[in-house]
């Protein structure tokens, strides 16, 4: 997949610069205040403002706030020639996203911040029903992506042709009471079957399962896609996005410090106990007692149930896993576009423990899965060394569970 970039250049002037960096496509010049790829980007990439620019004192509500692979390359750029005139390339939009499951909760909003982002150029909604109206409404939205809307099995192949990334929130969500394994009998069939049309469509693309129950559906979609011979590990993710946005959060709010600061490695999978945040791995560097370590970890552990209960039967997360799952689309697609500075969490093939899926931070590149990032795997805390050994038996119990289900009823090659 060639990363294409236009050549937009923009000549600017070196302490007021970045206030300018704004998109130059034409439609995204009257977007609200002013629709601005980089402070979209920035808002999803977790990473702080580049120093250097910085201290160059720019106060500019865009300094802070502008993407930092952006300024990166502005900063490298201006370093290499050590000029005070800039000259920046602006991505061009090029990829092509499918939602499916467009209709839903997640789906819905998801499509919407997917819609913003300056690197899709085709966005393509799928669902079983009530999909043409979302992607009716999505798209009078003037940002740069070709919406389109898919309904039905017979639609499926024309949605995935050609897509770069595969988003799966199709399904049925909890009720107050049911644990995500609770799902699996809705679910198991519904992502088997959508996964089989991915692997027959568009084998290549980058598949986010964001399905309950995660730690078994992902292995699901990894025996269908063996079965149809197109499986590659590095482009399969269980979406847990979502945890590492609440650890994040909770920790930021019990810490006093600046939301954008702050990150938790999360591990294990996506369930209960099964979710481990590294809470001796948080930047920055902070202590917690005893307690703070057990209430924080307990609050992430059960942050869906929290959401579930509060919606009292209509669902379960939505909004913010809608952003978790865009943050993740956003980080592939900076990764397709060659961007080398990519990391995320995320439930993949792993060799990191005994089981064979395990979320952990990965770094992201072109091809998907480039490394894993060993340094969060090290030096545990004797806490979180018990709570990894209690996870392994549910986690290995549900990866069985998403194993068996599929070879008791193998695909048509
Ligand atoms: N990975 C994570 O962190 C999270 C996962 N989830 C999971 O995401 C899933 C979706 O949740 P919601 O959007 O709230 O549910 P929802 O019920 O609001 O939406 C699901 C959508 O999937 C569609 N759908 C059902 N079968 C389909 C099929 N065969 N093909 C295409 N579309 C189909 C439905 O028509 C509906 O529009 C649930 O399984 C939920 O547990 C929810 C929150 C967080
Ligand atoms: O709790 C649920 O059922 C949905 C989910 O996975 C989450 O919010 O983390």
């Amino acid at each position: 997949m060639a990363a294409a970039t236009s050549a937009t250049a923009l000549s600017i002037g070196s302490t007021a610069c970045v206030g300018s960096i704004a998109t130059s496509h034409a439609n995204s010049k009257s977007f609200g205040v002013r629709f601005n790829s980089s402070n979209y980007l920035r808002r999803f990439s977790g990473l702080k403002a580049a120093s250097s620019i910085d201290s160059e004192g720019d106060t500019s509500f865009l300094a802070k706030e502008s993407c930092a692979s952006i300024q990166k390359s502005f900063v490298s750029r201006a370093q290499k020639r050590n000029q005070r005139s800039w000259t920046y390339v602006q991505p061009q939009a090029s990829y092509k996203v499918a939602v499916l499951g467009a209709a839903g909760g997640i789906g819905q909003p998801l499509a919407l911040l997917v819609k913003m982002s300056p690197l899709v150029s085709a966005l393509n909604l799928y669902d079983v029903a009530n999909v043409k109206g979302v992607a009716a409404d999505l798209s009078h939205c003037n940002t740069p992506s070709q919406v389109s809307n898919f309904t039905g099995d017979k639609e499926l192949a024309s949605c995935l042709k050609g897509v770069n990334v595969v988003v799966i929130p199709a399904g049925v969500p909890r009720k107050p009471g049911m644990t995500r394994d609770d799902l699996f009998n809705i679910n198991a069939s519904i992502v088997r079957s959508l996964v089989e049309a991915v692997a027959d469509n568009c084998p290549d693309a980058f598949i986010h399962i964001i399905s309950n129950p995660v730690n078994s559906t992902v292995p699901i979609a990894a025996e269908i896609l063996k079965q149809k011979g197109v499986y590659d590990p590095k482009k399969l993710f269980g979406v847990t996005t979502l945890d590492v946005v609440r650890a994040n959060t909770f920790v930021a709010q019990k810490k006093n410090l600046r939301l954008i600061d702050v990150d938790v490695p999360v591990i294990g999978g996506h369930a209960g106990i099964t979710i481990l945040p590294l809470l001796s791995k948080t930047k920055p560097s902070v202590t917690f007692t005893d307690e703070e370590v057990q209430e924080l970890t307990v609050r992430i552990q059960n942050a869906g149930t929290e959401v579930v209960e509060a919606k009292a039967g209509a669902g379960s997360a939505t909004l913010s896993m809608a952003y978790a799952a865009a943050r993740f689309v956003e980080s592939s697609l900076r990764a397709f576009d060659g961007d080398s500075d990519v990391y995320e969490c995320s439930y993949v093939q792993s060799e990191v423990t005994e089981l064979p899926f395990f979320a952990s931070r990965i770094k992201l590149g072109r091809e998907g899965v480039e490394a894993v990032v060993k340094s969060d795997l090290e030096g545990f805390t004797k806490y979180e060394e018990k709570a990894l050994e209690a996870l392994k038996p549910e986690l290995k119990a549900s990866i069985e569970k998403g194993i068996n289900f599929v070879h008791k009823q193998p695909v048509a090659a």
